[in-house]
């Protein structure tokens, strides 16, 4: 390997999520007389415009997906190089491209990001969702579908059930109330009736981050095939693009085949017992059994005892880190999530190979209010962090782990209420150790203090609490709050004189 490489950069980044190009934008900014190198799959980079710290640990930005030239004009010691890495020796400090090239590094970041963890590989009509690509596979089924069934119960499920229109949607969820990695029962009691609602009668002004997918060039050809998530193919040879984020399904038409508005029926506590192809069906004894008997694409079994015709499947059920071109070979530790470890400053389990966003998990002893989830402000706060642990460690300087990972915070949207999760917002590992606070005024609020030995340790704000700022102050300085018992979420007092 050694005599075949074709150049040596000080930094190589590879992925062109938002954790790559944050680290990219870091240490390009701050070593402009070193040669620095993005790997990347797609044509197309993220990029975090307009960014904003609204408080201590709560950030705001838009993200853009622009061509990467746009990052080479603005950084002239960078070189962007378009194709996958395939595959990682750490022993000679190089990686090689899918197209047979051949590059050393003294320092590597890892941002390569992850993908849909689909239910199945073999049905065609599975779909996930993670980048483009795969929203315009979506749409496609969509336009004709009648009916489509939604498998999980994480952000991407919450999202669709509420975009979609005219198709009845099945959402099939493990647990007893909607949303479980976001909230409890009770904000899922206050979300429902917007699921219920005629969506004319709650939409309101879209607040949230802006997402910006600008049109790929006519020759900034994908390398990828459109329907990557929905067939069983071979991870490692297919590269993902970039995850979507916030505000994706906006100008995006989530639209099927009826005039149905808004018609989704929840089936609770069930999970997926097995997935027939049609011809799989007909052949099988179920159909017998079947009370729904039209004919489908697709059929599936939930383990109550139902089973459901429809013309997809989203499989809307977690992430896998993308992995397999790096640890091939190599000394690696994954975690039970399958990210590659790192340590309080980022660092794999190789000398000067670092990971940052989707594809790593955070292995550092966490602060007792921070945990960490795969979302895009983790990506950004990871892939800087990356970056500054990787220039601290050239400069042989020392490095404290960053402020951003002392407190969780989490602003979002969901059925177009306003959501801020604070710190241990569910009672995350707590035990029975902790009490709740909560106050609701329907279809307008909820909100949810989480107290462990009389401290505020996490909370969930649903809709306009203007709470968010004086919640992360009480989170962040621990103050006893014995003293102010049920007072804390009287609504005619104005909790920030209270705490002033
Ligand atoms: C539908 C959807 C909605 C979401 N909504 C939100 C939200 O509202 N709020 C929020 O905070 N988060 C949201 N997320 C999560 C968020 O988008 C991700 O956590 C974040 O973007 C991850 O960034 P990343 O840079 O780690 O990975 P990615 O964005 O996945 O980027 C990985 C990059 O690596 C490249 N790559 C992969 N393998 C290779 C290889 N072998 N060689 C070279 N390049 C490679 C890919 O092409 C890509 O450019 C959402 C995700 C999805 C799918
Ligand atoms: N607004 C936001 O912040 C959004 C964030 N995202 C992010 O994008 C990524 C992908 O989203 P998503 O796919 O929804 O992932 P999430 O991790 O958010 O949710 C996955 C859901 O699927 C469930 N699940 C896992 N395996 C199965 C199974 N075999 N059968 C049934 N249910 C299953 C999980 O349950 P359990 O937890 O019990 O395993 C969980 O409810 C995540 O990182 C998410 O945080 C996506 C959309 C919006």
């Amino acid at each position: 390997m050694e005599g075949k490489k074709e150049k040596t950069f000080k930094f190589v980044i590879v992925g062109g999520g938002i954790a790559g190009v944050t680290c990219v934008e870091q240490l390009s900014s701050q070593f402009p007389s070193e040669d620095v190198a993005l790997f990347t799959a797609g044509p197309l980079i993220k990029a975090v415009t307009n960014y904003k710290q609204v408080s201590r640990t709560m950030e705001e930005f838009d993200v853009e997906e622009k061509p990467s030239s746009v990052l080479e004009e603005k950084f002239p010691n960078l070189t962007v190089i378009h194709s996958a890495v395939k595959s990682l020796h750490t022993h000679s400090h190089c990686v090689e491209t899918a197209d047979g090239r051949v590059f050393g590094y003294k320092k590597l970041c890892i941002c390569s990001g992850a993908r849909p963890k689909l239910l199945t590989q073999e049905n065609p009509n599975v779909l996930g969702i993670r980048d483009t690509d795969s929203v315009q596979v979506f749409q496609k089924h969509l336009s004709k579908a009648r009916r489509i069934v939604i498998v999980g119960n994480g952000g991407i499920a919450l999202e669709l059930v509420y975009e979609v229109k005219g198709c009845e949607v099945i959402w099939a969820v493990k647990d007893k109330a909607i949303g479980n990695t976001f909230f409890d029962a009770g904000a899922a009691q206050f979300l429902i009736p917007s699921l219920e609602a005629n969506k004319a009668e709650v939409a309101g002004p879209c607040k949230r981050l802006r997402y910006t997918m600008e049109e790929p060039a006519p020759d900034a050809a994908q390398t990828f095939t459109a329907d990557k998530y929905s067939r069983g193919q071979n991870p490692g040879t297919v590269e993902p693009g970039s995850a979507l984020g916030p505000d994706w399904h906006r100008g995006i038409e989530l639209q099927g085949a009826e005039q149905v508005s808004h018609r989704v029926s929840v089936e609770y506590q069930c999970e997926v017992e097995q997935i027939f192809t049609s011809e799989e069906f007909l052949l099988s004894s179920k159909q017998t059994l079947e009370a729904d008997t039209g004919s489908w694409p697709v059929y599936v079994q939930l383990t109550n005892g139902k089973t459901f015709g429809c013309d997809f499947v989203v499989s809307a059920t977690g992430v896998i880190p993308n992995t397999e071109p790096f640890v091939h070979g190599n000394n690696f530790l994954l975690a039970d999530d399958g990210g590659l470890q790192v340590d309080d400053h980022m660092r794999t389990l190789q000398p000067d190979v670092y990971a940052a966003g989707d594809v790593c998990t955070a292995c550092w002893e966490h602060s007792p209010l921070w945990q960490q989830m795969r979302l895009w402000t983790q990506a950004r706060q990871m892939g800087w962090y990356a970056g500054r642990c990787m220039a601290a460690d050239v400069l042989s300087e020392s490095i404290e782990l960053d402020f951003c990972f002392e407190l969780f915070s989490h602003v979002t949207k969901f059925f177009n209420y306003k959501v801020v999760l604070l710190g241990k917002f569910n009672a995350q590992g707590l035990g029975s150790d902790h009490e709740l606070l909560v106050r609701c005024t329907k279809g307008q609020e909820y909100v949810k203090v989480v107290l462990s030995r009389g401290r505020m340790v996490g909370a969930v704000l649903i809709g306009e609490t203007d709470l968010e700022e004086t919640f992360e102050n009480l989170i962040l300085n621990q103050m006893d709050l014995t003293s102010y018992g049920e007072e804390l979420l009287n609504p005619n007092i104005d909790i920030e004189d209270y705490f002033d």
